[in-house]
């Protein structure tokens, strides 16, 4: 007789695209759907976004979409401890290029405040962010070729607290050598309860990376949070 095979289901959905425009369209459309969803059952929503350099087109093409933005807060999946005057900032990634057009109707919660120390911007940041409508709706995270999303960077000191998915903290400090500055991340228990998680990857470096952390030692920051996820992580990539 012959034995029925039990595979293991993969604990993300791979799309891939021809090219990097179809993709961002695609990805545009799902997230403004999401959105949209989200207003007429709650009458709000709330999105995360990564920053870096993938999603900058991303965003300009989201910018355009005809949504209810006055409804939408849009907050950071992760911040380098820089002000907003910094090319390495996120949050003027998202001002430049998302929070324009028919977006800047939208309310921005960024994770950067001039603050003393990056401990002090963290509590601060949990007392605003514990008062956003979580769970979040959307969450785009990015990837780093070192298997780093949000800022879950390997050599991180607290990279078990910040993977923590029982953790009740919402924003947390981050101190990696390979991060190049401080950081804020979202904790890996806010990212989870997302009601949609996608992963944004582009190019073929990108691509070999994420599948060479999905399966190769020791387990990158990238493949706990696919793991954890309680169901599976949608993953874009273009060549
Ligand atoms: O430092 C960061 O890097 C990752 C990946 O960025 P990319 O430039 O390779 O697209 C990003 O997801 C994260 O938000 C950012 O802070």
């Amino acid at each position: 007789m012959a034995r029925k095979q039990l595979t293991m289901a993969e604990p993300y959905n791979w799309k891939e695209f021809t090219d990097r425009t179809t993709l961002e369209r695609s990805l545009a459309d799902t997230i403004v759907n999401r959105l949209a969803s989200s207003i007429t059952k709650r009458g709000k929503a709330l999105i995360a976004v990564s920053g870096g350099n993938t999603p900058k087109k991303l965003f300009q093409v989201l910018s355009n979409a005809d949504l209810a933005w006055d409804r939408v807060i849009v907050t950071l999946v992760d911040e380098r401890f820089v002000p907003p005057s910094s090319p390495r900032s996120n949050a003027a990634l998202v001002s430049e290029n998302l929070l324009q057009n028919k977006a800047a109707a939208a309310r921005f919660v960024p994770l950067y405040k001039d603050a003393t120390s990056l401990e002090d911007a963290a509590s601060s940041d949990s007392v605003d962010m514990q008062t956003l409508p979580w769970p979040a709706d959307v969450v785009i995270l990015g990837m780093g070729l070192d298997g780093h999303t949000a800022s879950f960077f390997p050599d991180a000191g607290n990279l078990a607290s910040l993977l923590d998915s029982a953790s009740t903290r919402t924003v947390l400090p981050v101190h990696a050598q390979s991060a190049g500055e401080p950081r804020l991340t979202l904790s890996a228990a806010r990212i989870l309860c997302a009601g949609f998680l996608a992963l944004h990857i582009e190019g073929s470096e990108k691509r070999a990376a994420f599948e060479q952390a999905m399966t190769n030692e020791p387990k990158k920051p990238i493949r706990s949070v696919i793991e954890a996820a309680p169901k599976p992580v949608e993953v874009f990539w273009a060549p």
